[in-house]
């Protein structure tokens, strides 16, 4: 589970993220949607422990970001957007690297699963350099969940990817999201509809919206999710400070 109260980060001058909060419940997968500059990769970063916030506090797993970054990290598996890799490194040796840094005693048999568990078999002994941006895709998430984390933070988890890759990740989403506690950030409407449970919607800083699917096209009377995107995304139109 995901606890967020009053979270900020102010960059220099510029507020990124504004006094949020919000709860994600395990068995869930919850969409974090905004436009671009809205403040999602920012408050992915703060609840991995990759940047302090300013102030309020967010725990995951029962674990305060601000004060037990060692035990957040051993119970999340997080993919940034821009996934970022060792492109020298092979697929299994990339893995390994990271089952070291968790200290994993099952180490080749997780490797194993891993790779099974996300499509990465026919590729797995290239290069990362060697691979498409979908199958580099497919390793961050392997490197994301080989510990097995509780919480999984994928920031815009299928950009790039073509058709048949998207449904394959998308399903490997689902599957994870059934018992852990899943926030995902992405741009593509379809996407959310396909995977999300809960959505919160955050612009210029703030939340505009946090409701479950269901429950947020009902509240705006079965409208797409793009019209409500952009109903909600639209509204507040003061300057940040
Ligand atoms: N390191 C930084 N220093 C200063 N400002 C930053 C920094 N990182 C982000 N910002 C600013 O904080 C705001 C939020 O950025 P953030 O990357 O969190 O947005 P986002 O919602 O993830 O956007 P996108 O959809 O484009 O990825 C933006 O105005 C951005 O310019």
């Amino acid at each position: 589970m995901i606890v967020v109260k009053n979270l900020n980060k102010i960059y220099d001058k510029q507020k990124a993220v504004n006094s949020i909060s919000f709860t994600a419940q395990p068995g869930k997968v919850l969409g974090f949607l905004g436009p671009n500059g809205a403040g999602k990769s920012t408050t992915m970063k703060m609840l991995t422990c990759f940047i302090p916030p300013t102030s309020g506090s967010a725990s995951v797993y029962g674990f305060d970001v601000a004060t037990q970054p060692l035990q957040v990290r051993q119970h999340i598996g997080y993919l940034p957007e821009t996934n970022p890799q060792y492109l020298d490194m092979y697929v299994k040796e990339s893995l390994g690297f990271i089952a070291d840094i968790h200290q994993l005693h099952n180490k080749a048999k997780r490797i194993a699963e891993v790779i099974e568990l996300t499509g990465l078999g026919p590729e797995q002994h290239k290069k990362i350099g060697q691979l498409s941006k979908g199958y580099r895709q497919r390793v961050g998430l392997a490197q994301a969940v080989i510990h097995d984390p509780e919480v999984l933070i994928l920031d815009e988890p299928t950009s790039g990817l073509d058709p048949n890759q998207l449904v394959g990740i998308r399903q490997l989403i689902r599957e994870l999201g059934k018992n852990k506690t899943v926030i995902l950030s992405t741009h593509i409407m379809q996407e959310v509809e396909a995977v999300c449970d809960q959505v919160i919607i955050i612009n210029k800083g703030e939340i505009v919206a946090d409701d479950s699917l269901t429950g947020l096209l009902e509240k705006h009377q079965y409208k797409t999710l793009e019209s409500i995107f952009i109903e909600l995304t639209n509204l507040i139109t003061t300057p940040q400070e």
